[in-house]
């Protein structure tokens, strides 16, 4: 079930609602090696909901990473309103959170209530408040009796519920969601789709399903590192799968992404 008014989820009750993230990245290039994933990258954006698509190893989990500021872009600038997100870490980590596809990539600490407190300690709260917060957050999801469990007893579905509290109790103006539904059975998926429609920050949603997209106002299609297409959501999503069904009927598999 969830517990009381999901609406504040994440948020002071004071807090904005919905107010547009800015994103400003600059010829943003990424590479590891000799392999370019994001070259010369130039985007200006207000997000609220932005759906974003792309083939395997288009380089979506890559912008996903710099635009958290995880990574530092090689070359170019890479601001999340306004702020450097790959330098100023304790500023970004009020503008931006991320929730990665695999849990066991996000957990650190053995027990729930560390693990939540972490981020709030990171943001600048002594240990009794960043806990306190932590139980506050529990508690508005109905989840205090989680408090003291061992991660590594609870299921994936779980984990992933306790990466979202985490990110959410930072109550980061954007959230960056990296494909969060993937191997989720169908009630935790609904669950955490139900917890998400109500977070009243911004999203930005790494996806291979657009029915994981729907209700999400604008759309990015990533092609080998490259815009392909940003606008409206149901225009770039119907070219977007139109493409990718051309693309699964041919043959010839050779034109595979890179
Ligand atoms: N640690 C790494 N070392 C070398 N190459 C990497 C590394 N991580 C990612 N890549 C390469 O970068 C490219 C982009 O990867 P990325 O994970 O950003 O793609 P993606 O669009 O998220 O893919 P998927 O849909 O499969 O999750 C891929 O070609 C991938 O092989």
């Amino acid at each position: 079930m969830i517990a009381q008014d999901m609406t504040q989820i994440g948020r002071t009750p004071a807090a904005p609602v919905r107010q547009a993230s800015q994103l400003h990245l600059e010829a943003a290039r990424f590479a590891h090696g000799e392999k370019v994933v994001l070259d010369a990258l130039t985007l200006d954006l207000a997000v609220t909901r932005l759906a974003v698509v792309g083939r395997n190893g288009s380089g979506k989990s890559t912008l996903a990473r710099l635009l958290a500021g995880l990574v530092a872009p090689q070359e170019g600038r890479v601001r999340i309103n306004g702020t450097d997100v790959a330098r100023d870490r304790k500023a970004a980590l009020g503008e931006v959170g991320i929730l990665f596809q695999n849990p066991d990539h996000q957990i650190i600490f053995p027990t729930v209530l560390e693990e939540l407190a972490f981020g709030l300690a990171q943001q600048g709260r002594k240990k009794a408040a960043a806990e306190a917060a932590a139980r506050a957050v529990l508690a508005r999801f109905g989840k205090s009796h989680w408090e003291a469990a061992y991660i590594n007893t609870l299921s994936h579905g779980q984990k992933h519920l306790v990466c979202l509290m985490a990110v959410t109790a930072m109550a980061p103006r954007l959230l960056i969601l990296d494909e969060p539904f993937a191997g989720l059975d169908i009630p935790t998926r609904a669950q955490l789709s139900r917890y998400l429609s109500h977070y009243t920050g911004n999203l930005i949603h790494i996806s291979h399903d657009p029915a994981d997209l729907a209700g999400y106002d604008q759309a990015l299609w990533l092609e080998r590192g490259q815009i392909a297409a940003l606008g409206a959501r149901d225009r770039v999503i119907a070219d977007y799968v139109a493409r990718m069904t051309e693309l699964g009927e041919a043959d010839d598999i050779a034109d595979l992404a890179g």
